[in-house]
């Protein structure tokens, strides 16, 4: 593959021999005897392609994401940032940036002269403030981007021998957790990752909430409230037979549940109503008409025994990760890491700073649109050489 068309930008070439380890092994040793040759190090060739600029960080990012995708979702997130999306994004606000350093700098200069046209710093200060609200909804995305990367944090929690435990084992198909009739029975948090409807999912099963003498058991409690805190999605599990169907007691239920102030409103909730074949004949419905009604929740019920209410509760479950993280296809491209959020924050800084200086000191405006422009090339690893100069010339006429 002749540069610089290549994957790296460099010339290259590729074998295609035969599959069997005995086959590769001759081949790399014969290769390890040509003078100069070596295997290259971890991630070198992408490393390569990036110092070539064929690739910036974001596409590499998202090709590293490619390659450790799991569900169908994330590989969608990770092909569409791989093949430049987010990128582009950032590389857009980071040359408006340049534009509207460039108009102030040429303002410094030659406003002197008298030569510049008429109202250039209102326009550089709107251009600022839609960049502004454009990066700031940029980042109100409910971390979209983040969730669907890393796992939508789910944890089943409620009242000891509910059937946590069994609703664990039942979601991940296999015997994660013990399951047992003696109340107390799980301490530690138990956590198993699954594809739900092609969203990737971290699910926790904790130790049911009680207040208790035994010093472990406490310890798996705090253990407990503390994944509680830090949930995405909360399933509160309660047994079917222990509410009363009267309105209101899935309110009355919830706050048995979790403890008070635990969610206040953070993470989403679903009541999984479960033990339902323990129900007389008739029961269910009763209780989720009684529970449904006015409900802030969704409610499901379940019977890990027999499996009835699995497809519902699936299905509760996948609407809402569907509204957390998105269709990756759709709208504009999210950010994925936490190293975005970071430079598009302090980016956001230093624009909001700008308006502050710039009726006081325009060159400490100008350094704020500067770091603002540096914390999108730290995103990008475009931190490129100033093209100022090029656009004052190339975008607005200053004296002849
Ligand atoms: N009849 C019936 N029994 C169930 C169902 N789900 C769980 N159980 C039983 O309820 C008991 C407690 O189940 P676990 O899954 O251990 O409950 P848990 O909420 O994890 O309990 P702790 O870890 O002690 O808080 C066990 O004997 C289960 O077999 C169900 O849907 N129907
Ligand atoms: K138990
Ligand atoms: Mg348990």
């Amino acid at each position: 593959f002749a540069g610089p068309h290549s994957f790296t930008g460099e010339d290259c070439s590729e074998l295609h021999v035969h599959g069997g380890p005995a086959v590769v092994g001759g081949v790399l040793q014969a290769l390890g005897r040509l003078p100069g040759l070596r295997p290259a190090d971890p991630g070198e060739f992408t490393k390569r392609a990036f110092q070539a600029g064929k690739l910036g960080l974001t596409e590499v990012e998202g090709l590293g994401d490619l390659i450790h995708a799991e569900t169908e979702a994330q590989r969608r997130q990770a092909l569409r940032q791989m093949e430049g999306e987010l990128g582009q994004l950032y590389q857009r606000w980071s040359e408006e940036l340049t534009k509207a350093l460039a108009h102030v700098e040429a303002f410094i200069d030659f406003s002197e002269d008298d030569n510049l046209e008429e109202g250039v710093l209102a326009r550089v200060a709107a251009a600022v403030q839609t960049l502004e609200e454009e990066v700031r909804g940029h980042l109100q995305d409910g971390r979209r981007g983040e969730r669907l990367r890393g796992g939508v944090h789910v944890v089943i929690a409620g009242p000891t021998n509910a059937g946590k435990s069994s609703l664990l084992n039942l979601l991940c198909q296999r015997p994660a957790a013990i399951v047992s009739p003696v109340a107390g029975t799980t301490r530690d948090v138990v956590e198993s990752a699954l594809n739900i409807g092609g969203y990737p999912v971290v699910l926790s099963d904790t130790a049911g909430l009680r207040e208790t003498q035994d010093a472990v058991e406490r310890e798996g409690v705090s253990r407990a409230r503390d994944r509680l805190q830090r949930a995405d999605v909360v399933l509160a599990v309660l047994a079917a037979v222990d509410v009363a169907p009267e309105p209101g007691c899935l309110a009355d239920a919830l706050r048995a549940v979790l403890p008070p102030g635990a969610l206040a409103g953070r993470a989403p909730c679903i009541l999984v109503l479960n033990k339902a074949d323990l129900l007389e004949e008739g029961r269910g419905g009763a209780l989720l008409g009684a529970c449904g009604e006015g409900a802030l929740s969704p409610v499901c019920l379940l019977s890990c025994k027999t499996g009835e209410g699995v497809a519902s509760l699936l299905s509760l479950l996948g609407a809402q990760l569907e509204q957390m993280c998105g269709d990756p296809l759709t709208g504009s491209p999210s950010l994925t890491q936490a190293r975005h959020r970071l430079h598009l924050t302090s980016c956001l800084g230093s624009l909001g700073r700008y308006h502050g200086y710039k009726s006081l000191d325009l060159v400490l405006a100008a350094e704020e649109l500067r770091l603002a422009r540096r914390h999108l090339g730290k995103i990008t690893g475009r931190v490129s050489a100033e093209e100022i100069l090029d656009i004052v010339f190339r975008d607005f006429c200053v004296g002849k």
